[in-house]
């Protein structure tokens, strides 16, 4: 059975595009969330490097642009609205509006190829909120269906696997190393369904890094991660990637090529956490060192979108490469599976 859409929204994370957003955006990301004030400090320094200004918004718009055309293109006429959970345009707006053009179900697009809290569950609490938002100011709201995870589907990995060529080339036989977000290790311990065992994100995430290895022949790779936060007593997945340089170093590795393949887009954490941190101490150890862009850069990740959309919508086949558990599909915020992806606990809460 295919039901009607009438439209698509792309939920995304949001990000500063003023010096005086920064703050009150890092406020809303780490409500509740017993990050030091002094990592804050921090971040805030990273975003005013670039003006206040986070790359991620307008990435965004551009896939808007671009996904609309490729559904028309695909021979659907869906309008793609754009919301965030943490910045203007906010989903709460967001699907005020649709509910105001009359939008009664729709798809949502979620910029993480991932399970896990932070990478999905909150996405789903993210739709809650903003539908009920949108039925205090309206009286209505679209029901919204989630798109599912996409870590291993092939156009997601082709594009990840072109940014790895491109980048290793003029290295000379670099380290393939990929880097996902941190997140506490009680996150990863809890994320999936608790039958399942936890470890969904780091699962998803070995696997997504296998297979663009895979994709390039590379015998060798490693999955570390980058931009941790929380206080120092907690631990967080590791290790970090300018800790993994040095290991590398120490191992006489001469150059590496880092690809963040667990973001979609190349946002600040990226640019400011690769670009700048890691790229600097690759620099220092007189290592060669390149970072490869993200799938998004790629016109295929518009393509599997569509394809997304189709599987929902016409019950097109999965396309899928992986092994790992996926889920990710819900309706109206309702989780992929009752007590999956329980967020860390927060010592004092
Ligand atoms: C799994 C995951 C993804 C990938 C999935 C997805 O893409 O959704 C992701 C994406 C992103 N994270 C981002 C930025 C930030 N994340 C933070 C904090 C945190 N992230 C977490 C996890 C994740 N984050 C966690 C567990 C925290 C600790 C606080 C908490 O428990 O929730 C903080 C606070 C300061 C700090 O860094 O400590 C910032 C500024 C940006 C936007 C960058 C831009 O502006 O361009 C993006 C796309
Ligand atoms: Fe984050």
């Amino acid at each position: 059975m295919s039901a009607a859409y009438d439209a698509v929204l792309l939920l995304s994370f949001g990000g500063p595009e003023a010096p005086d957003e920064v703050r009150p955006f890092l406020e809303n990301v780490t409500r509740g969330r017993n990050v030091p004030p002094e990592r804050l400090d921090a971040v805030e320094e990273h975003y005013q490097h670039f003006g206040g200004v986070s790359p991620i918004n307008e990435l965004n718009r551009r896939l808007v642009a671009d996904l609309s055309w490729a559904l028309r293109e695909s021979g659907r006429e869906l309008p793609v609205y754009f919301g965030n959970r943490n910045w203007h345009p906010y989903a709460e707006d967001a699907v005020t509006e649709m509910a105001q053009d009359g939008v009664r179900r729709a798809l949502v697009f979620a910029t993480s190829a991932y399970g896990g809290y932070s990478a999905c569950r909150q996405y789903h609490e993210d739709i809650a909120r903003a539908r009920e938002a949108a039925i205090a100011r309206t009286g209505s709201a679209p029901d919204l269906v989630k798109l599912r995870h996409f870590y291993d589907h092939p156009l997601f990995i082709a594009s990840v696997a072109d940014g790895v060529r491109a980048a290793a080339e003029g290295l000379e036989d670099p380290r393939l190393v990929f880097t996902a977000h941190s997140i506490p290790v009680s996150a990863d311990r809890t994320a999936g369904p608790p039958e399942e065992g936890g470890h969904r994100y780091s699962r998803q995430m070995a696997e997504a890094a296998r297979l663009v290895a895979d994709a390039v022949g590379a015998t060798e790779h490693d999955l570390v991660w980058q931009s941790r936060s929380g206080p120092p007593q907690i631990p967080w997945l590791e290790p970090d990637i300018v800790d993994h340089l040095d290991d590398l170093h120490d191992r006489g590795v001469g150059a590496a090529v880092v690809s963040p393949v667990g973001f979609v887009s190349d946002h600040l954490e990226v640019v400011w956490d690769l670009d700048n941190e890691a790229a600097e101490h690759a620099g220092k150890l007189g290592m060669g060192f390149a970072r490869a862009a993200s799938a998004g850069s790629d016109p295929r990740f518009v393509e599997m979108v569509v394809e997304l959309v189709a599987e929902q919508v016409d019950g097109a086949p999965v396309r899928e490469l992986g092994t790992a558990p996926r889920a990710g599909v819900g309706c109206n915020g309702a989780l992929c599976h009752p007590g999956c992806c329980e967020p860390a606990k927060r010592p004092g809460s």
